[in-house]
Formats: structure tokens, C-alpha cells, sequence
């Protein structure tokens, strides 16, 4: 104690004393005052305690609290200073402070006083403490809001369009960009304008119609497109598939690496026999619409006898059209000053150099060979005819006439002089797709007008450099051509066209281009099986189907610009398997991603029809593509959500047999865990997992479940191929969506046992086997219980009891043969293989044009022509 309090306390003890004179007798007053005099210390302690205890006697007797009395002034409580009777009780009300001395009031300010900083303490620590408390998280929250509103982050007055989204970012999940986690307060703002273009797609309309690739659509196109027709729905459901938050894994193609614009040699070597399809034909397709199986043999041997006489039929070549001496390296793909321009002013959605994604190649020195002055003295009617009517040059909104079309048809002429090549952008084209058979919607016809420029309504492929090559092209020529392509290879030849790889000069970037021969389509009245394919083509947004890049009408051919699978198809990498047949999982990974390819057709309305290992391309990641829809029907769809109690009505065609313990068959092996059905008992931990998989398997049957299948869908063509037609098309009693799948049965069965189960001597015992013979399995090679119960569960006869006919893909998805497999990440497994580019006789570009040869097509009446220069 100091010795300032100490005199306080004497002074206090005094007047305390003096006080205490009336209530004490004399002999204690002597004696307090001889202790005060001596110092005795314990005696004024004891006077001070005393005092206290009648504080807080009082304070508790009278119900004060002690902010109360710390609040009354001590000089105001000294003035009214009265004998404290210890003890004495008295009247609560008005004036109690009266009895309170200068220490008590003293007193009562040191406890009001600690009173309060104990509180502050406490509520310093709860804040700075780990459980931090709901209130202290909100404020420090708001804190960091506010910080950053007012900092980097956007303003709030910014506009009405400025949209302020909070995201409340799990602290733990936050992840920054060099992907370490990072605890933080994420904001964001949304703007219509050119903000959510920076930002990385997203589920907002907003990114969406900023995407950087976008071109304004002609007006044009816009007013044809606006008929929607009775697939309302479908397109609805295509927006919904397009917009999930998916980023699908872009692809890439080593090996060519050297750029473009080379000058072509001039030969004349004729390639219309040289240049092979790759792959043999092995089932003949159906496609007449005819419901007599007869006609069979001869839908085959027509389309054998048109491959056959592609081959064998000597080219007979219209010399001036075949001679196509292009000067590609400079003006052949003619460039002009508005399209330069257009490039490098603010018109131009990408001001920096296109980049091919896939092989890394920049399109710079394209851009750089585009220089206006260069552009001049190669052409300057072309320069007018882009200049002009084009409207790309500094128009946000060009509006494509069919006078665009015939002066840059002018403009081809007078570059290619002796080339009567004749290019319809698919700008005119578009006009054309609403004659067809099926009314397509606005969003379809948009998204082909723009599939040729940018990548239209697919945000997530914003990033393919593709999509940023086609887009160049077309702003430096204002058309896209087979001319501005190097045909390198020929991929295959079907009923309705022939499918070349080819490089868009220029830019490295491969693609796949069908060409059809218009006029051989009409004369062999399948121009509906192009149209159809046309249409579906452009629908398409899915990982395991095709993406069309543009489609044009060249010198009469019709072209489908697409995506380009390098790896062949499933029928080529199945004979190379051992044994001609795909281990399990491998089959199981490939069937499943083309259930997935199915159920999103089959949502679309599409009826696929042609499923068929051969029909299944391997992508360069070694996933897969599903093509050919020249054969697919087209239906009404009316997606349902299907409650639980309706999910779990069928567990009989989930019959699976290895589920539980009942399996008694020696040589199942369980798809997913690699576990014997028959697996000891005793394994505690593999028996847990297993009861873990199929409660999680239960519980996911529980939950609501989209079916879209299309069940109204009805058609009574005679299409398929042979080994894969379902009975009641072979009946011709009128099929529909069950159809596919019976052929995903099939096809399952052909990729595990390397065979089709109904296969005759000749198509019409194949045929009668379909209809008549009962499923058998071989006994090698061995495969799972689960794997032939699916198969028995897709191959059933009558339609109607078919696994899949009644909810579609979602029932098949549920079979025990697909347990534990992640539907929403298979596109990110590993698949089983990787495509061999050297076996599969793939050539760099580079090679290509270190010999300089190219193919050239040309329509002469029934017949295309290759020429390889
Ligand atoms: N995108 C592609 N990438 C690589 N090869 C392809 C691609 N598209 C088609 N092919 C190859 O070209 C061949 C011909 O394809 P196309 O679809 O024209 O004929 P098809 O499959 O025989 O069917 P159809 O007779 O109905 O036209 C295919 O078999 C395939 O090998």
C-alpha cells in the first residue's frame, strides 16, 4: 500500500472516527485514537473492512447496485456524510446515499470501477479468443465487407446494372488462384457490361452474353430463327445441360506444331484412289423407310456398291476445277484492310493474337500476313466486297445479305481465276434449316449461325482454341470455305458423305469436316438424313458428343465442321484387344459414358437409332464421342421428376443377383470393387464397404430423379444395323426410344464377349435370331454377374419390360453393374486407353506440309474428287 492511500486512509479513519463518537462508547474512541497515533495499520484495516462490510451489507440489503452508487459523486456523498450504524437497517427509498461516507463512496467507485474493466475483459478475450462467437465472426465479416467496398472492391453506385453478389466461401474451401486455399470473405461484382466477360464462365446470363467470343448475329438469321417449333421443351432442357457448371476437359493434339500458310506445290496427282477410308465397314446399315426386312440385303448392298464405286470409278475431273493452284501462304486466303482493321480496333472482340489452345500455336503471323497494305495489293475487290457489305468492320452488328455472298463469290473467282468454286457461308444457309423435316427452335438456329464464329451458348468452351480460329477466319474473310482449309487425310466415307481431317490454314487447329454431295443427297433422296444430322449436330453441347464448329455449303457441298477424334472407333481399338474383347472395367467405363451421351439425346428428344461400337469414336484423351445421326429420330420429350416411392417400384429389373449374398455363380467378379460376390465373409472391412455401397446405392435410388425419356416417341422406319436392330423394328411393329436400349445391350455384350449375341450366317438369320432366339451367354470370357444381368435386363424382347423404357437412363444408371462408378466425374477419370497416334497412322501436319500435299474435293455431279497437290 502506498503511502498516498495510506493517508487517505488515515484521514478517512479520522473523520470515521469522528463519526463513530455517538455510537461507540469513550474507552473505544481512546483506544482508536491511540492506535491512530501510533499507526497501528491492522487496527484501520479492520476499521476499513468493517466499513465495507456495511457496504455491501447495505448495497445488498437495499438492492443498489454498485454502478448505482458508483454513479452519485463523492463530493455530493461526503456532504452528506452520516454515522454509518452498521447494521442498522434501513428504509429502502430516497436518500440512501445519505448514509454512505467518503471512503464508502470511495469504495463504491474502486468496485464500480473494477466492475467495468472486468467486463471489458471479458469481452476483449471472447473476441480474440479461438471459439470465436457468432456476433464477433459477423463483425469481424462486415469488417472485411466493408474494407473491401470501399477498397479495391467495385463501387456500389456503379449503376443499377452493377450487381453486388456476397458469396459466404466456406473459409476453409476458398481457393486462390495458384490453387492454395486461402480463408476468405470472396465479393464480387456482376455487371452486365464488360466485367462478367473478364470473369471465368459462370451460371449467370450476364457471363454468358459477354462471352469474348461472341459475334452479334445478323438480323437476318434472327427473324428465320424465330420459329420454334414443338420441341419447346427440348431446347429448354439443351440451355439447362448447356449451362451446367461444367468445365470439360479441353483437348489437345501433339504433333503438329509447325505453321501454316505454306505454298502448296502444284501437282496433279489424283488421290480419289489413294486416299482409304481406315476403317472396313463392318455392319451394313438400314435406312429405308420400309418395314419389310427384305429390303435389307439391298440397303446394304447399295451403300457397298456407292463406297465401291467411289473407289473403283475413275475420276473424271473437270481439269479447270481440279487445278486449284492457290497461293495460300498470302493470297489465296485473302485478307483485307477493314478485316485487319476490324481485328484491331475495338470492333474485334479479341484484340490480342487467337490462340490455339490444343496446340499452342498463335495465329499471330496470320495476323501479321494480314497487314492492310499487304491485304491491298493481293486484293482490293475483296477488300471492298468485306469492307462493304460485310459489316465487320466496326459494326457490332453485321447484317449478312445474300449480296455478301455473291461478292465475295466474285472475289473468290477473281483470286482463284480458274476455280468455280462457289462458297455459301452458313450464313445463307440458315435460311435453308427451317424447310427441313423438323421445325427447329430460336436457340438452335442462333447457335448455328454462330457456331462458325465464336462459341455461341457453351461459356465452358470458351477456352477452345477453336473455337477463336474459326472465329479469326471468318472476321478476316467474312465467310468460312473449304477453301480455308487443308484437306489432309480421308477418315471414312458413310451412305450421306465423306469425312476428311483437316487443318484450318493458318491456325494448326484439326477438325473433322463431312462433306456431302448435295446433289447426289437429292438425287438419292437423302437429303432429310443430312438435314436431320444437321440439326442435331447443332443442338449438341455434351463432353461424348460432337461439337459442330460451322457448317457451310462449298460448290455444292454441304460441310459439318467438327470436333476430330483422333483415336478411331470402339469396333478398331476392340480388335486389338486380347481376345477381341474389353476387360470389364474398360467396357464398363465406355458403356457408361455412352449411356450418359444417350440420356442427354434422349432428353434433347433424339432417338440415336445406329449405337454401335463403330459408331463410338476415341477422343485424343481417350474418352469417348458418339456420331452419326443421319438415323436418329427426332420426338417430343416431357422431362418428369420422379419422386422416391415410384424410384424404388422396380427393384425386380434391378434384379442383381450379386447384390446380396445369394450369388452362388463361381466366376463373378464385382465390377467396381474387383471382389468375388462369393468373397470370405470373415473380411470384416471389404463386408462393411460393401454394405456401405449398396446403403449409399439405396439412398441415392431414394432420391427424386429426372427421367426425360422420350416414351411417346413412335416410328416404323426400318433403320439400324443388322446385329443391333431391336425386335419390334424388325417386326416393324412401331418402335421408340427403347430401342437404344436394346443396342446398349448389344453393344455391352459385343464389348464383353467380342461378339453381337443374335449374329446369323447371313443378315437374315441375324434377323430371325433377334426375334426368335433366346440370350445366351459364352462361357469365355468370363464376366460378371452384374454385367449379364444387365445385359438380360436390356435385351428383352417386348419393349415395354425393357430395363430403361420406363425411366430411361436413370434405371440403367441404378444397375448393380454401375455401383460405386462417379456419373458426374467420369468424364475426369482416366480412361482405360490412350490413343496411339503413331498405330493409329496419324500424321502431323508438319509432315504434311513438309511434302506439301494436300487434298483438294471437288463435286463433279455424282462423284467427289481428291486431288493432292
Ligand atoms: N469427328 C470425327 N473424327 C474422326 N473420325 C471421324 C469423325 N467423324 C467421322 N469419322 C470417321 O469417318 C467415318 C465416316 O463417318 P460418317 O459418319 O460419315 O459415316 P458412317 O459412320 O459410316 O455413317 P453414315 O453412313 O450414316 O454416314 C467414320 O466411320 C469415322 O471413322
Amino acid at each position: 500500500m502506498g503511502s498516498f492511500s495510506g493517508t487517505c486512509e488515515i484521514v478517512e479513519a479520522r473523520e470515521e472516527l469522528n463519526l463513530s463518537q455517538h455510537s461507540r462508547g469513550t474507552s473505544d474512541k481512546e483506544e482508536k485514537l491511540r492506535k491512530l497515533k501510533l499507526g497501528y495499520k491492522d487496527s484501520l484495516e479492520d476499521d476499513i473492512n468493517h466499513l465495507f462490510d456495511a457496504i455491501t451489507l447495505k448495497a445488498s440489503t437495499k438492492g443498489l447496485s454498485l454502478s448505482q452508487q458508483a454513479g452519485s459523486s463523492p463530493l455530493k456523498k461526503s456532504a452528506l456524510k452520516r454515522p454509518i450504524t452498521v447494521g442498522a437497517p434501513r428504509p429502502p427509498g430516497i436518500g440512501n446515499s445519505e448514509s454512505v461516507n467518503m471512503k464508502q463512496a470511495l469504495r463504491e467507485l474502486c468496485l464500480s470501477k473494477a466492475s467495468e474493466m472486468a467486463a471489458m475483459k471479458r469481452l476483449s478475450k471472447s473476441t480474440c479468443s479461438p471459439a470465436v462467437s457468432e456476433a464477433g465472426r459477423i463483425k469481424t465479416l462486415y469488417n472485411s465487407v466493408v474494407v473491401e467496398a470501399t477498397g479495391s472492391g467495385p463501387s456500389f453506385d456503379e449503376g443499377k446494372e452493377s450487381v453486388v453478389e456476397i458469396f459466404f466461401v466456406p473459409e476453409e474451401m476458398k481457393l486462390n488462384s495458384s490453387g492454395k486455399i486461402l480463408p476468405q470473405l470472396q465479393m464480387q461484382s456482376v455487371n452486365s457490361s464488360s466485367q462478367s466477360a473478364r470473369s471465368s464462365p459462370r451460371l449467370t446470363v450476364t457471363a454468358t452474353q459477354n462471352n469474348p467470343g461472341d459475334v452479334p448475329i445478323p438480323d437476318k438469321i434472327i427473324s428465320s430463327s424465330s420459329k420454334v417449333g414443338v420441341h419447346t421443351t427440348t431446347v429448354e432442357l439443351a440451355q439447362q445441360e448447356k449451362h451446367t457448371p461444367e468445365t470439360y476437359p479441353s483437348s489437345s493434339i501433339t504433333g503438329g506444331n509447325t505453321p501454316v500458310l505454306v505454298e502448296k506445290v502444284q501437282a496433279s496427282t489424283k488421290l480419289t484412289n489413294r486416299v482409304l477410308a481406315p476403317k472396313p465397314t463392318r455392319k451394313g446399315r438400314l435406312q429405308a423407310p420400309t418395314s419389310s426386312s427384305s429390303s435389307v440385303v439391298g440397303n446394304r448392298v447399295s451403300k457397298l456398291s456407292r463406297n465401291t464405286s467411289r473407289a473403283a470409278k475413275p475420276v473424271v475431273r473437270n481439269k479447270n476445277s481440279v487445278k486449284k493452284k492457290l497461293k495460300q501462304n498470302s493470297g489465296s486466303v485473302a485478307c483485307t484492310s477493314s478485316a485487319y482493321n476490324s481485328l484491331n480496333n475495338g470492333s474485334s472482340p479479341s484484340k490480342s493474337p487467337v490462340v490455339c489452345e490444343r496446340c499452342q500455336c498463335t495465329l499471330e503471323s496470320a495476323s501479321k500476313d494480314c497487314k492492310p497494305d499487304t491485304a491491298i495489293s493481293h486484293s482490293t475487290s475483296l477488300n471492298d466486297g468485306v469492307s462493304s457489305s460485310n459489316g465487320y468492320t466496326g459494326a457490332s452488328k453485321p447484317v449478312v445479305t445474300s449480296n455478301n455472298c455473291s461478292r465475295s463469290r466474285a472475289v473468290v473467282v477473281k483470286v482463284k481465276k480458274n476455280t468455280k468454286l462457289e462458297e455459301k457461308g452458313e450464313f445463307s444457309q440458315s435460311s435453308k434449316s427451317s424447310q427441313g423435316e423438323y421445325s427447329s427452335s430460336t436457340s438452335i438456329s442462333d447457335e448455328s449461325n454462330v457456331s462458325g464464329s465464336s462459341c455461341g451458348n457453351r461459356p465452358h468452351m470458351s477456352k477452345d482454341g477453336r473455337w477463336g480460329a474459326i472465329h479469326h477466319v471468318l472476321m478476316r474473310h467474312g465467310i468460312l470455305g473449304l477453301r480455308h482449309f487443308n484437306l489432309l487425310k480421308k477418315l471414312g466415307c458413310g451412305d450421306i458423305g465423306t469425312v476428311y481431317l483437316a487443318e484450318l490454314i493458318g491456325t494448326n487447329c484439326l477438325f473433322a469436316i463431312k462433306v456431302m454431295d448435295n446433289e447426289f443427297l437429292a438425287r438419292r433422296k437423302k437429303m432429310p438424313r443430312a438435314q436431320t444430322e444437321r440439326e442435331i449436330l447443332r443442338m449438341l453441347d455434351h463432353p461424348f458428343l460432337p461439337t459442330l464448329y460451322a457448317q457451310f455449303t462449298s460448290d455444292n457441298l454441304s460441310c459439318l465442321v467438327m470436333e476430330y477424334c483422333p483415336g478411331g472407333d470402339l469396333h478398331v481399338l476392340r480388335q486389338k484387344q486380347l481376345g477381341r474383347s474389353f476387360p470389364e472395367p474398360s467396357a464398363r467405363f465406355y458403356v457408361a459414358e455412352v449411356l450418359l451421351a444417350l440420356e442427354y439425346l434422349h432428353m434433347l428428344g433424339v432417338v440415336y437409332r445406329d449405337l454401335k461400337p463403330e459408331n463410338i469414336l476415341v477422343r485424343e484423351d481417350g474418352h469417348i464421342m458418339l456420331t452419326d445421326f443421319d438415323l436418329s429420330l427426332r420426338c417430343t420429350v416431357s422431362p418428369t421428376l420422379l419422386m422416391s416411392s415410384s424410384t424404388n417400384a422396380d427393384p425386380a429389373r434391378i434384379s442383381g443377383p450379386c447384390i446380396g449374398s445369394s450369388c452362388v455363380e463361381p466366376f463373378c467378379i464385382g465390377p467396381s470393387c474387383q471382389v468375388p460376390c462369393f468373397s470370405p465373409r470373415f473380411l470384416p472391412a471389404a463386408a462393411k464397404a460393401r454394405k456401405l455401397k449398396v446403403d449409399l446405392a439405396a439412398q441415392i435410388r431414394s432420391l427424386p430423379q429426372l427421367v426425360a425419356e422420350p416414351t411417346d416417341a413412335r416410328s416404323n422406319s426400318f433403320v439400324g444395323t443388322h446385329e443391333y436392330l431391336a425386335p419390334e423394328i424388325i417386326k416393324g411393329e412401331g418402335h421408340g426410344a427403347a430401342v437404344d436400349w436394346w443396342t446398349f445391350g448389344i453393344f455391352l455384350y459385343e464389348l464383353l464377349y467380342g461378339k453381337t449375341p443374335f449374329k446369323g450366317c447371313n443378315n437374315e438369320e441375324t434377323l430371325a435370331n433377334v426375334v426368335l432366339q433366346s440370350l445366351k451367354f459364352p462361357d469365355s470370357p468370363l464376366v460378371s454377374c452384374q454385367a449379364r444381368d444387365l445385359i438380360r435386363g436390356l435385351l428383352v424382347k417386348e419393349p415395354e419390360n425393357r430395363l430403361g423404357s420406363v425411366k430411361g437412363a436413370a434405371e440403367i444408371k441404378q444397375h448393380p453393374f454401375f455401383d460405386g462408378l462417379n456419373w458426374a466425374l467420369i468424364r475426369c477419370t482416366i480412361p482405360p486407353e490412350l490413343p496411339d497416334f503413331c498405330e493409329l497412322g496419324f500424321q502431323s501436319t508438319a509432315s504434311h506440309e513438309a511434302k506439301g500435299k494436300y487434298l483438294e474435293c471437288k463435286a463433279t455431279g455424282e462423284h467427289l474428287e481428291f486431288e493432292l497437290f
